[in-house]
């Protein structure tokens, strides 16, 4: 059976460690590469460890979710970014699964002030995406955690706009993207989704070494102009630049 939380030491001996979990369920895998581009953001700091924690349904028993190694693992976290797919306008049954195991965690305030961020993925452009993040956003002040929203400039919103830009979806509390409903996990989302996901894991992790270490840290800010230079060159298939020092 595959590991349910795949641990990635990005740490650097020069910078105090940070942890970031990154906890999300797929049901076909689109949710999946949401969750690893923004991991892949967040192992760009330096001093930054981060876990890939995937809530399965075989761990889900009598409706709720049962993985005390992974429980205890986002327990040691420093910040934790919650995942789902939009199903029936709604986080997945699994991954409501999970919120509801959280319960102990809410009783003992074990994840207060813990950082947090969310994402979801979904086949229509809206789909009703923002009551996903809403709901894990609820969830996550529920526990006294620290919410962080997306920062970028909304993409896709003008007569040369296109799929490809950067936040093409327009979303600030938590992170969007969209997916082809007859096409695998090897085209989730679009180019802009993605690079917004490492932006999101990016911003995500240095505010992380900013909470726990007081790392300095400089406002990135991109705008409406850079924010377009940056979606042209994704629409011409350029890799993007680590935007975040932009
Ligand atoms: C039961 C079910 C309900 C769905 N509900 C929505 C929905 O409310 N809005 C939407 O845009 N897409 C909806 N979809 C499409 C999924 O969100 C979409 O296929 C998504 O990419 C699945 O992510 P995953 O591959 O990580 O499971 C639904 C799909 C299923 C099977």
């Amino acid at each position: 059976m595959a590991m349910a939380v795949d641990g990635i030491d990005r740490a650097q001996d020069d910078v105090p460690e940070v942890t970031v979990a990154v906890v999300h369920h797929s049901v076909h895998g689109h949710t999946r590469v949401l969750a690893e581009h923004l991991a892949d953001g967040a192992r760009r700091v330096p001093g930054t460890r981060v876990h890939l924690v995937e809530v399965r349904a075989e761990d889900v028993n009598a409706g709720r979710w049962r993985d005390p190694e992974a429980l205890a693992l986002l327990d040691g976290c420093d910040a934790i970014v919650f995942g789902s797919p939009t199903l029936m306008g709604s986080a997945s049954a699994v991954f409501k699964a999970f919120m509801e195991a959280a319960f102990t965690a809410f009783t003992t305030q074990r994840w207060k002030d813990k950082l947090a961020g969310g994402f979801t993925m979904s086949a229509s452009q809206s789909g009703d995406k923002l009551a996903v993040l809403q709901q894990l956003a609820v969830f996550a002040t529920q526990l006294g955690m620290q919410w962080i929203g997306v920062g970028d400039m909304p993409g896709n919103n003008w007569s040369g706009g296109s799929r490809d830009d950067l936040n093409r979806l327009g979303s600030w509390l938590g992170l969007m993207g969209q997916s082809h409903s007859d096409l695998g996990p090897e085209n989730a989302g679009s180019p802009g989704d993605l690079v917004t996901a490492e932006r999101y894991g990016e911003r995500i992790a240095r505010l992380t070494q900013r909470w726990v270490n007081a790392v300095p840290y400089d406002t990135p800010r991109m705008t409406e102009h850079e924010a377009r230079a940056l979606s042209a060159d994704l629409r011409a298939g350029h890799s993007a630049p680590p935007a975040l020092t932009v």
